[in-house]
């Protein structure tokens, strides 16, 4: 007799599952995308499963939800089996105590729909189509097994809702519950040949007494001089006094009514001193501002830039997924639209790159995602024609310009300025695995502020650590 197909969902069969028990199987083909399931949850509050619920079945059933509760998916929700390489994830929309169920590819008719629970898993798993991947993913593809993507990271981070959800937006995270490690490596040691360097006008003060006249009348100039905010305004050399102007193509413009000899370039470095040799070298070139990292020093996030980073990350592993349905490797790189705290006035910028790793459709080794990325903000910005416009436009996905053949440079020739026109300035990029060596240092040359990864490569990523805690949602 054909088993019976669920009236109240007609895509969907619940037959039994060889070595499973019962399992939900497509009734027609499915294509992918396609939500096959929401059902609504059972709530059980966190006493009442620690006390009762964990010692009985429930606990082969129940997800993670908020403030420590576990919900019971009623519905088909609690029958979907797992499986290593699963055709369908799911997300909690906790807002309406529902768990929505999506394939992630085509799936075939009498095909079976599972989940992936994790990795911690509390029965032998039946899978042999994950067993088959797990198996190709054995290969070392040359760059340290990139062809492995831990979904359960993506699982995880849609299972367990994170401790930034609730609360108001601009509340300060405490470290430890924020979803990622953070680290800041000590700052390079710099010497004469690696200082940055820009060039800037500068004026002469002969007569000391127009200093007073020279600084007043600088206060309420139009001089735009917020690319030197890391330089003293004035350097004394005995009695001579240089005042800093701009950084410009033309000389500005200066009063006429102070003395002054004729303005003139000159070179300074273009950042701030960290460490006291680099404040005695860069001071030899312009008098510049000491500001050393305290040790593991780093910006605090409040709860909107965690669920902003939460979200980035999601979205990075959803594309890295797709692609590897599509046959390629599942890494994918993102740069999206910076955080902007509520309420926070300036220019709304809303681009957003995203690439993944073309190494397979491509033959070509040097495609990788982060160098992808890097290669669209470049195409992307080389038509905007300047520099400020870069990070106007919203990147489609589905354009995956190629990535530098060797021997390109990595942009830094055309710069107008050195030091002034890098690609990823102020900007987070969140990827699904470390960056290699090569992909650290293009970040490096493109200036990227910060980068957030689930998988650390440990032979052959180029950031240098672990940036994420082992067991934290998405870690
Ligand atoms: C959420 S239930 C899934 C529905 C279950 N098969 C049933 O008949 O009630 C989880 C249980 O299904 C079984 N199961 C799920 N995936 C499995 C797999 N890949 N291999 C073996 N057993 C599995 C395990 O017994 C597990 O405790």
């Amino acid at each position: 007799m054909p088993p019976p197909s669920c009236l109240n969902n007609p895509l969907c069969v619940v037959k039994t599952s060889e070595g499973k028990g019962r399992g939900i199987f497509a009734a027609h083909a499915i294509p992918k995308q396609t939500v096959v399931e929401s059902s609504p949850v059972l709530l059980l509050g966190k006493k009442e499963y620690e006390q009762h619920g964990r010692f009985t079945i429930l606990d082969h059933y129940t997800f993670k939800w908020k403030n420590g509760s576990m919900a019971l998916a009623l519905g088909l929700g609690s029958l979907f089996n797992h499986s290593n390489s699963p055709n369908v994830s799911y997300t909690i929309d906790s807002a309406n105590d529902l768990i929505h169920y999506t394939t992630t590819r085509n799936v075939e008719q009498d095909e079976e729909l599972c989940i992936y629970y994790g990795s911690n898993l509390w029965f032998d798993p039946v899978d042999p189509a994950g067993a088959l991947d797990a198996q190709e993913n054995d290969v070392d593809d040359g760059w340290g097994g990139l062809t492995h993507v831990d979904s359960e990271a993506d699982n995880a981070a849609q299972h367990t809702l994170p401790p930034f959800f609730d609360g108001p937006a601009d509340e300060i995270v405490p470290e430890e519950d924020l979803p990622f490690e953070r680290f800041k490596p000590p700052p390079e040691e710099e010497t004469a040949d690696t200082i940055r360097t820009v060039q800037a006008w500068a004026v002469d003060v002969p007569d000391p007494r127009s200093i007073g006249s020279m600084l007043k009348w600088l206060r309420h100039s139009e001089l735009d001089a917020s690319e030197l905010g890391h330089l003293k305004r004035v350097r004394k050399q005995g009695d001579k006094s240089t005042f800093l102007l701009r950084v410009s193509q033309d000389p500005p413009s200066l009063p006429s009514d102070i003395t002054l000899s004729a303005p003139f370039l000159v070179t300074v470095p273009s950042s701030v001193a960290l460490t006291l040799t680099s404040l005695s070298l860069k001071s030899a070139l312009w008098p510049t501002i000491y500001a050393p990292r305290r040790k593991g020093e780093v910006e605090e996030w409040s709860r909107g830039k965690a669920r902003w980073a939460w979200d980035a990350m999601h979205t990075v592993v959803q594309e890295a997924l797709r692609r590897r349905h599509a046959g390629e490797l599942p890494v994918a790189a993102y740069v999206p639209a910076p955080y902007k705290a509520e309420g926070s006035s300036g220019a709304e910028a809303s681009f957003a790159f995203m690439a993944h790793d073309t190494r397979q459709s491509a033959a070509h080794p040097l495609r990788h995602a982060v160098m992808n990325v890097i290669r669209q903000l470049a195409d992307h910005r080389a038509r905007a024609g300047d520099a400020e416009s870069a990070f106007s436009l919203v990147q489609e996905p589905e354009s995956h310009p190629p990535a530098p053949e060797e021997g390109e440079t990595d942009g830094e020739g055309d710069s107008p300025r050195n030091g002034t026109n890098y690609l990823l300035t102020s900007q987070v990029l969140f990827a699904t695995h470390e960056p290699c060596i090569m992909c650290s240092m293009a970040l490096l040359h493109s200036r990227v502020k910060e980068i957030v990864y689930l998988v650390p490569m440990d032979k052959t990523g180029g950031c240098g650590r672990r940036n994420l805690r082992p067991g934290a949602p998405g870690g």
